[in-house]
């Protein structure tokens, strides 16, 4: 049977399954489609990029000729890419509803749910372990995006790869004032990593004060254009500092996930890092325990950082009386192992979740996502869309 041959239409109707893997949009809602035409078997489209070097250009080229090849009647694709004037971009950005008044996305009656982890000392796998959720619950079907706000140990674009052959940390584009932040394995990630120059420690050193802080948070959840998300979490800093201070003030509706070592000493500092959050409103959702015990090869449980911390840390939280939710029963969700996979897919940007599910680590963290999820969002701090 002959087939019957292509139309701009058809064409056009294929390409509306090409996603921008930034703006995570069909191009065809984007207007980046230009000109299509067919000339007997041979397809002919134009492709308007948003911006000049737009880094997500190959893979919207690749992706177009493999839909307009995959048109019944189509034999051979021409791909001619151009970019938009600035009259199309800016009538991009008013379409996404980025040009808009310069108000947070995540206001008090967003249905984002937001998760903002945190830790009462450094080095306990905080950042880690949000990477890893945020993987796993893209993998899920979720829309998600994480806030890097540990301004003073920015480590998720490295957790999930956002570097280049260099160390260099990828940078967002922008697009006007619009800032699409880079996606990774499903995650739509911005860290205050991608706004640094230099890979040297000294030139990578942030050391700024509360107010410079508050804006850059503040930047992040206005000008960064995450869509409609499921869930967003934010990677605090260690301890209960200015970051803590401003995320509490600006997503008062945020929930707070406090991560703790097995150490019962430990214990303390991370309770302190959730009375603060309960301090300005927010709801402490669940205690994760990191670095739990392994099981040696000869069947010995070896507990390195010894046991108990998470328990300590969620019995304490759910005795204490500070705050809105204070005295609620506080969890602990999940307790994590020691892993060398979970290490090693840090360090080389593929998340354990994603790498090595069957690890134990893996298994812990999907708990973690799933005792999230069964939860559902909390209403605390936040307002009902009635009138
Ligand atoms: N369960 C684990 N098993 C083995 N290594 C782990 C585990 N969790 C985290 N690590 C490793 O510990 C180091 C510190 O982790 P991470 O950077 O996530 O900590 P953090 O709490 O975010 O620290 P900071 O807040 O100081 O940035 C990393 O090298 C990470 O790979």
């Amino acid at each position: 049977m002959a087939t019957s041959p292509a139309t701009p239409e058809s064409i056009r109707q294929a390409l509306s399954a090409v996603i921008d893997p930034e703006i995570r949009k069909p191009i065809t809602d984007l207007d980046m489609v230009g000109d299509v035409s067919v000339d007997g078997a041979v397809a002919s489209v134009t492709i308007k990029l948003t911006i000049v070097g737009c880094p997500a250009a190959r893979a919207i080229e690749r992706d177009v000729t493999k839909s307009v090849l995959g048109v019944s009647g189509v034999d051979d694709a021409k791909i001619t890419v151009t970019v938009m004037t600035a009259d199309e971009r800016n009538a991009l950005i008013e379409k996404l509803g980025a040009g808009k008044k310069k108000t947070p996305q995540f206001g008090p009656t967003s249905l984002t749910r937001i998760i903002a982890v945190t830790s009462g000392k450094g080095g306990v796998g905080k950042s880690t372990l949000t990477a890893n959720l945020a993987v796993e619950l893209a993998a899920r079907g979720l829309a998600v995006g994480i806030v890097d706000a540990d301004v003073f140990g920015f480590s998720i674009p490295g957790i999930l790869g956002l570097v280049d052959d260099e160390g260099n940390t990828l940078k967002p584009t922008r697009v006007g004032g619009m800032i699409l932040p880079p996606v990774a394995h499903g995650v739509k990630v911005i860290s205050i990593g991608m706004f640094l120059e230099g890979t040297d420690a000294a030139s990578r050193a942030v050391s700024w004060r509360g107010p410079m802080l508050h804006r850059t948070i503040q930047q992040f959840l206005t000008d960064v254009f995450f869509g409609d998300l499921d869930v967003l979490l934010l990677d605090l800093p260690p301890g209960t500092g200015d970051v803590a201070i401003s995320v509490g003030q600006l997503l008062p509706q945020a929930e707070v996930l406090v991560v703790t070592t097995p150490q019962p000493a430990a214990a303390e500092v991370a309770e302190r890092s959730g009375i603060v959050a309960r301090q300005t409103g927010q709801t402490v959702v669940g205690v994760v325990e990191n670095m739990a015990g392994v099981i040696a090869p000869d069947g010995t449980l070896l507990e390195i950082f010894g046991s108990g911390g998470g328990e300590e840390v969620a019995r304490r939280l759910s005795e204490d009386r500070v705050g809105r939710d204070g005295g609620r029963v506080v969890p602990l969700l999940a307790s994590v192992p020691l892993s060398i996979p979970l290490r090693e897919g840090g360090d080389s940007g593929a998340p354990v979740v994603l790498a090595n599910p069957a690890d134990a680590a893996s298994v812990a963290i999907r708990e973690v996502a799933t005792q999230l999820l069964n939860q559902g969002r909390g209403l605390a701090g936040r307002k009902l869309p009635f009138a």
